[in-house]
């Protein structure tokens, strides 16, 4: 089921904008991640496609409708939320079948097909022999299948999800996510993910959709995302970044710290920023350099801190022998902005630069 997503406004009391002109279109089959910090707005953008709150304006339509006015029940979505609580006092096979107990006579199936149904669900959710089992005997893990399990009983086509794994520790987590995957491709589902957490996006999802202060601000996939961040915000909210004030003058980025190279650019002149991630940078030996030390390993990767005078920055870099002073770093795959903005130019100025030029590297003042 594909939905789209035109022009969403929410105001809430005090005429505070939750939602700000918010147009987004999954397509049938897709799975999108909803990513970005609290506050963003995730929730409110998953509730508004589920209509559990009313937008202020705007069009919400699922497989082509309209969805003005349709309660959620008649939207045909599943959804899980974090603290999904189970029915404490209902067996696994009626918290499963819940959703199409309490439907009225006319449109519930048999008691037969309903327990046709729930054993279908069982052995998806790969529990097959509890479905008579109550919920606290169930791990975390167990427990948010259950939930999925009950939220896919009615045959939802469309599955919105707000942080499903947050309650779930990092092994768990792991695990589910990636059995949540195979079940979205083996139903031929279509999925919504909110989540707090960034490399699960990145795991799970086809693309990302980061917002920030109730506005989508970028919609990409992971690849594109590192490589063309639309924002400062976008690259640091998706890893650990470094940043690098500088100015471009005669087609040189030419950084404000020492210590660091410049590197050659064809992006306009004048104030710049440069953002890298820790492992993109590298080491120059260089006479004018500042001092390294080796401060943390992270599996096969070293984290080594150095110096540029002012301050002094982390970079990682694979397990290598010790390096020696002094040294310069060289940023030249960095990502550059100028007044906020991302400014490249057809291609990547970063990918099209000629090696540093170490004779260009300023002398220590
Ligand atoms: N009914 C409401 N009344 C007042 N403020 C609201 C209402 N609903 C949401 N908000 C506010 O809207 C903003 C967005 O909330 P939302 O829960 O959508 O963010 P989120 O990105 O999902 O955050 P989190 O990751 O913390 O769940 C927050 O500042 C929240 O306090």
């Amino acid at each position: 089921m594909s939905v789209l997503i035109e022009n969403l406004t929410r105001h809430v009391a005090g005429g505070k904008v939750v939602l700000d002109n918010v147009s987004l279109h999954v397509p049938d089959g897709a799975f999108v991640a909803l990513v970005g910090p609290s506050g963003a707005g995730k929730t409110t953008l998953l509730r508004a496609i589920a209509g559990l709150d009313p937008a202020s304006s705007g069009h919400v339509e699922i497989d082509g409708r309209a969805m003005e006015g349709l309660p959620p029940r008649e939207r045909n979505v599943g959804f899980v939320f974090q603290n999904y609580a189970l029915f404490r006092h209902l067996t696994v096979a009626r918290n499963i079948s819940f959703g199409l107990d309490v439907r009225p006579r006319a449109s519930r199936p048999s008691r037969a097909e309903i327990d046709a149904k729930v054993a279908e669900l069982l052995a998806l959710i790969q529990l097959p022999d509890l479905g008579d089992a109550y919920p606290q005997r169930l791990s975390g893990g167990q427990r948010q299948r259950v939930a999925l399990a009950r939220a896919l009983a009615t045959g939802p086509r469309l599955l919105l999800l707000d942080e499903p794994f947050g309650a779930l520790d990092p092994m768990v987590r792991r695990a589910v996510r990636t059995w949540l995957r195979d079940l979205h491709d083996q139903l031929g589902l279509t999925t919504i993910l909110v989540t707090h957490d960034q490399e699960e996006a990145l795991d799970v999802a086809d693309r990302l959709v980061v917002m920030q202060d109730g506005r989508i601000v970028q919609d990409a996939d992971g690849e594109t995302l590192d490589a063309t961040p639309a924002t400062p915000f976008v690259m640091e909210f998706l890893g650990e970044t470094l940043r690098f004030p500088g100015v471009v003058s005669d087609g040189l980025f030419i950084p404000a710290d020492t210590h660091v190279a410049p590197f050659s650019t064809n992006v306009a002149e004048g104030a710049t920023e440069a953002l890298i991630r820790p492992h993109e940078v590298t080491l120059l030996t260089d006479a004018s350099g500042g001092t390294v030390k080796r401060v943390g390993r992270r599996g096969p990767l070293e984290r080594l801190a150095v110096s540029l005078g002012e301050r002094s920055v982390e970079i990682e870099r694979p397990v290598e022998a010790p390096p020696s002073d002094p040294v310069v770093l060289e940023i030249a795959q960095a990502r550059l902005f100028q007044n906020g903005k991302p400014v490249v130019e057809g291609n990547h100025p970063w990918s099209d630069a000629p090696a540093v030029l170490a004779d260009v590297v300023p002398e220590p003042v």
